[in-house]
């Protein structure tokens, strides 16, 4: 580095990895899962290790958004939350794209030294320490619909990172019967975690159009049927949730 170089850099931003952000949002309410109906901001960033077909976020997974995604300092990012909040402390929901391929650590420090606290959702694929410092970990392993494939090693590294103090659930998607049999799976490979079952939403919206429309009543039939199935095989220790937000404003971005 030539010593012009040198000056250039600014010794602060030395400390502070940049995290690759998509989108920042809220308040709103967190729409899905063990939080359903808290209000939340959230801090979506940019880039994802898995290509689920159905994913509702194209947004913050194609590579075609990547010039979208802007490196954010975590001071840059707790200065808009704040903003946002109008400087009230709340829950940040951290989600993607996959959060956890980001340097979320020294955001989780900042932002708990000003009072918040954090949540964040993965598919479970990437394990990392700093899972023992958020309050909610919602592991969200993809069924076979998905396309994806588990790799049950490193979805178990997830729980045991993430430790006692943090509150890890499962959350997941169902399309059909083979992801129903799918989150059977995963509740006998992790009987002490509390599991939320979504049903799916398909028709999620194309990358580039976020207002497309959705068809509810398909969506609500699928709840209806995941019930039956859920009381008729009296598993009762699972939960059957909605995606609130995808009720109320179908696939608007933003909310
Ligand atoms: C967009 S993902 C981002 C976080 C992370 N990549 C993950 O998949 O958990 C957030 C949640 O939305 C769910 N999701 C994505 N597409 C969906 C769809 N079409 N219908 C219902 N849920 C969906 C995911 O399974 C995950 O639980
Ligand atoms: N309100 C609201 N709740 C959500 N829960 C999970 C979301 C996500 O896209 O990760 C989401 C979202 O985008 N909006
Ligand atoms: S893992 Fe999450 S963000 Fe990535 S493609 Fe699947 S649903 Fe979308
Ligand atoms: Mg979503």
């Amino acid at each position: 580095m030539t010593p012009l170089a040198m000056t250039a850099v600014n010794p602060v931003m030395l400390d502070e990895p940049t995290i690759r952000i998509s989108e920042i949002f809220g308040p709103t309410i967190q729409g899905e899962g063990a939080l359903i109906g808290k209000p939340t901001v959230f801090l979506r960033t940019g880039g994802c290790d898995y290509r689920c077909s159905w994913c509702d976020t194209l947004h913050a997974v194609d590579s075609a958004h990547r010039h979208e995604w802007l490196p954010m300092t975590p001071q840059a990012i707790m200065m808009q939350i704040e903003v946002l909040t109008g400087g009230k402390p709340l829950t940040v929901s951290l989600s993607g794209g996959n959060p956890a391929i980001q340097p979320l650590a020294c955001l989780i420090e900042l932002g708990q030294k000003r009072g918040f606290d954090f949540a964040l959702e993965t598919q479970g694929s990437l394990a990392k320490d700093w899972f023992a410092e958020l309050s909610v970990l919602t592991l969200s392993p993809k069924p076979p619909s998905s396309g994806m494939t588990t790799d049950w090693q490193r979805l178990a590294e997830c729980v045991d990172a993430a430790g006692r103090k943090t509150r890890t659930v499962m959350k997941i998607v169902i399309f059909n019967d083979e992801d129903y049999a799918y989150a059977r799976d995963v509740a006998g490979r992790h009987p002490n975690l509390p599991l939320y079952l979504q049903p799916g939403n398909h028709t999620p919206p194309p990358s580039r159009d976020d207002n497309a429309s959705i068809d509810l009543d398909g969506i609500m039939s699928r709840m209806r049927w995941l019930i039956d199935k859920v009381t008729s095989d009296r598993w009762f220790e699972a939960t059957v949730l909605p995606q609130l937000h995808t009720l109320i404003w179908g696939n608007l971005r933003g909310v």
